[in-house]
Order: structure tokens, then C-alpha cells, then sequence
């Protein structure tokens, strides 16, 4: 390997093996060296994924992400058989899997990498493989660490600096901390969903180089990890679907609906109980909200109506973000001419009294569905989602990652003039 020349890895985190075999192409034409034939790739096409991409690409370094964490021997030479030139072991193996993986590597004529997830005594640990002999180590934040925001940049420049085998990086690298992974001197950068779930792989490979070559960021909407401070910023970006699909189908609030359905209500909640008509804790908790909070407002779900034109007013004075009510809003012509969003089950014009009756900030239940103060709901035209507030990370994050994929399966789908079915590969996955 060259001192200069940083090696980028494409990860091909797919099921599919034609998805794969695109994007690999398009990939090397952008500037990436090696490919990786990732774990899902593996689990679900084995071995022939690799020939198959060694049929494609006989030049290419490819790297089989085994995984591997017992039987190294038979792992890999099956590797190696089918055409791998690195084969993956976990650097938390045990020692005696380390070592057969080495020594089949030697016997096989393949290399082998120990790969360092989430691991305790890292140097030590590292200090064992290298003493097995293997011939690369990375270190990688699990993409399901990744998205609670962890990078692996806090360990990568110790163990740059102290390992002595070649040292690759993984774990959410993009465009712009491709840099800090050179900069704390990774040899190998690992790319996999950057480059993999753009709508241009050639582009993002291309990127990726550039960003290496002159030392830059490039800055990229897309495929970073969120933090808490940024997360109502990507819940602009997401539809409710997206929320739903990340979350394993998260279920929705049912049996509301849209005053405004153009407009998108975002914001964290401020709960009101109240019984049927009864507007006055409604209209306290107006006070209370802070700028950028929705109201949500539990009145029984039926009539007469808690809110109408001045409480959406007051609501705007406040900077709030909107509004959900199960129970019945008024005024909605003006709420639409002042552009708040509303969410109600129903409308109608006769307000009820102002008793004092309920509370704030209670936790509340509306179709099914917990909401606590605090939460986060977002609300578009498909509907309305609250996503606890201690879940917020994660669901911006999951929900990006169904976003970010659905964008390449879009690209797909139009400029091969395909289907959604044919892209990929349905009748496969069917139940069986
Ligand atoms: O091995 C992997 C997951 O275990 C991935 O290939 C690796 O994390 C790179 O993907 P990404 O850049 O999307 O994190």
C-alpha cells in the first residue's frame, strides 16, 4: 500500500445482488479502490455474491465482511475459494479463531482483518490480534450505535498511533468526516451507506476521493447522524412515513385530521386534559408552551369546541408550532388564512364554557397512543406521529436511513424505467 494513497473501501450493505453490483459499478467509477461484499450481501446471497463480483471485477480487491466469530478456518477458505482477497474476523473472536483465521488466510493466499466494534480493553485486545498475525484492524461503530450518535473517531487516532498494522475506519463516514478519518491517520476508509444509498454512486465515490485528496469537507445533506440539538431540523426533511417505517412501523394517531394539510406541524408537546367544551386549560397551556411547542389537547374526542381564531392567535404571539386537538376546534377558515397547523377530529362552531375543569402536562392517550409532555409530533398529510422524547435521536436517524434508501430505490426505479417490484427483487422475499 502506498503511504499516500488512502484506500476506499465500498461497503455493499445490500440483500440484493444486483442493487449491489450497480452500485459497485458505479462506485469504481467514481474513484473507490476495493469493495466490500457486506455482511447482509453474504447472509443473503453467501458465497455466490462473491463470485459473482469477482466475475465482474477481476482486478478488484474485494473484501468478504465474514464476521466471522468462531470456525475461522472453513470461513475463511470459503471465502477465499470464491474469490475474496480480505476476509473479515471479529477482533472479539477468540484468540484460537483469530489465529485459524490467519493461518488460513496464509494457506489460502488471503488476508485477514480484524474488525473492533463497541470493544473494552481495545489495546489489548488489538495488542492480541496483531500477535496473531492479522494483516489489517478496523475500527467501526455498529450503524445501530450510529444511530444514537456514536462516531468511532473517539478511538480512531489512539489507535492509529499505536497499532502497527495498517488501520481502517468505518461507521457512518460521509463527505465531510472523510477528513477526520485521514487527519487521525486511517489508511482504509470504509464507506457504505454515503455511497450506497445515493441517488449517484459514481458522484458520492467521487466526493469521498476528492474530500481525501484535498484534505475538505464537502458538505452533504444526507447520510450524517443527528444529534438531540438538530433533531427538529431532520424532522423537517421526514415524512411520517419515514418516522413509521424507521421505528419498525411505528403506529400513527389515528382518527385526526389536517385543518391545513399542506402545512407540516413539528414540534415538542405540551398535553392538556380537558373535558368536552371546556377551553380554559386549552387556552392556559397557551402561556405556559414555549416557542416551537404544539399543543395537544385531550377533550373526549367529541364536542363542543375547545379552540377557535383568538387561542390561534395567541398560539402565533407565542411562536407555537401548532396545535392537535381529539375533541372539536372553530375558526378554520382563519386558521387557514394564518397558516398554523391544526390537527382536530372535529369541526364545528359552538364553543363551550370555560370551567377550569382538567390539567396540563399530563400524560395523555389519543387512538392508542401514549404522549407525554415533552414528546415530539409531527404531523403531514399522511397523518400525525409522536415519537417519545428520550426516542427522538433514534427516530431521525432510523427514519434518514429509510429516507436516504427510498431515494435510491426511487432513481432506480426512473432511470431504469423499472418498477418498485423489479428494483428489488420482490417476488424473493415474499413469505414463503
Ligand atoms: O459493516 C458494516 C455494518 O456492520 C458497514 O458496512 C459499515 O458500517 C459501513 O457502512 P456505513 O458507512 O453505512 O456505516
Amino acid at each position: 500500500m502506498s503511504e499516500k494513497h488512502t484506500i476506499i473501501q465500498v461497503a455493499l450493505d445490500f440483500v440484493d445482488i444486483h442493487r449491489a453490483i450497480k452500485v459497485a459499478s458505479e462506485a469504481i467509477e467514481g474513484g473507490a479502490d476495493w469493495l466490500e461484499i457486506g455482511t447482509p450481501l453474504i447472509k443473503s446471497e453467501g458465497m455466490n455474491a462473491i463470485r459473482r463480483l469477482r466475475e465482474i471485477f477481476p482486478d478488484t480487491m474485494l473484501v468478504a465482511d465474514m464476521k466471522t466469530m468462531d470456525a475461522g478456518r472453513v470461513e475463511m477458505e470459503m471465502a477465499a475459494k470464491a474469490g475474496a482477497n480480505i476476509a473479515v474476523v471479529m477482533g472479539n473472536a477468540p484468540g484460537a479463531t483469530i489465529r485459524e483465521c490467519v493461518l488460513a488466510g496464509k494457506n489460502y493466499g488471503i488476508k485477514v482483518c480484524a474488525d473492533f466494534m463497541d470493544t473494552d480493553a481495545i489495546d489489548e485486545r488489538i495488542g492480541i490480534v496483531e500477535k496473531c498475525g492479522v494483516d489489517y484492524i478496523s475500527i467501526h461503530t455498529a450503524i445501530d450505535d450510529q444511530m444514537s450518535g456514536k462516531t468511532p473517531f473517539n478511538v480512531l487516532r489512539h489507535i492509529c498511533e499505536n497499532a502497527h498494522t495498517p488501520v481502517a475506519v468505518a461507521g457512518g463516514i460521509n463527505s465531510e468526516n472523510v477528513v477526520d478519518a485521514i487527519n487521525a491517520g486511517a489508511q482504509i476508509v470504509i464507506v457504505g451507506g454515503y455511497i450506497s444509498k445515493s441517488e449517484n454512486a459514481r458522484d458520492a465515490a467521487n466526493n469521498i476521493r476528492q474530500a481525501v485528496k484535498e484534505n475538505r469537507r464537502i458538505q452533504t445533506g444526507f447520510f450524517k447522524r443527528v444529534t438531540r440539538e438538530d433533531v427538529r431540523n431532520a424532522f423537517m426533511k421526514l415524512s411520517t412515513a419515514n418516522i413509521s417505517d424507521g421505528r419498525h412501523r411505528a403506529k400513527s394517531i389515528v382518527g385526526l385530521y389536517p385543518v391545513n394539510p399542506s402545512i407540516k406541524l413539528i414540534g415538542t408537546a405540551v398535553t392538556v386534559r380537558t373535558y368536552p367544551g371546556d377551553w380554559a386549560k386549552p387556552v392556559e397551556a397557551i402561556d405556559i408552551a414555549k416557542e416551537g411547542d404544539v399543543i395537544v389537547i385531550d377533550a373526549g374526542g367529541t364536542g363542543p369546541a375547545v379552540w377557535g381564531e383568538l387561542a390561534t392567535h395567541s398560539a402565533i404571539q407565542k411562536k407555537l408550532s401548532g396545535l392537535v386537538v381529539y375533541g372539536a376546534v372553530r375558526d378554520t377558515a382563519e386558521m387557514k388564512q394564518l397558516n398554523f397547523p391544526v390537527y382536530t377530529k372535529l369541526v364545528m362552531p359552538d364553543a363551550g364554557e370555560p370551567k377550569g375543569l382538567g390539567e396540563i402536562n399530563v400524560p395523555l392517550n389519543i387512538s392508542g397512543i401514549q404522549i407525554m409532555p415533552g414528546d415530539w409530533i409531527i404531523g403531514d398529510e399522511d397523518g400525525l406521529m409522536a415519537v417519545p422524547q428520550a426516542e427522538s435521536e433514534i427516530s431521525v436517524n432510523y427514519g434518514m436511513d429509510c429516507l436516504e434508501k427510498e431515494n435510491r430505490i426511487r432513481k432506480e426505479i426512473l432511470s431504469e424505467k423499472s418498477s418498485l417490484g423489479r428494483v428489488t427483487d420482490l417476488l424473493k422475499w415474499e413469505k414463503k
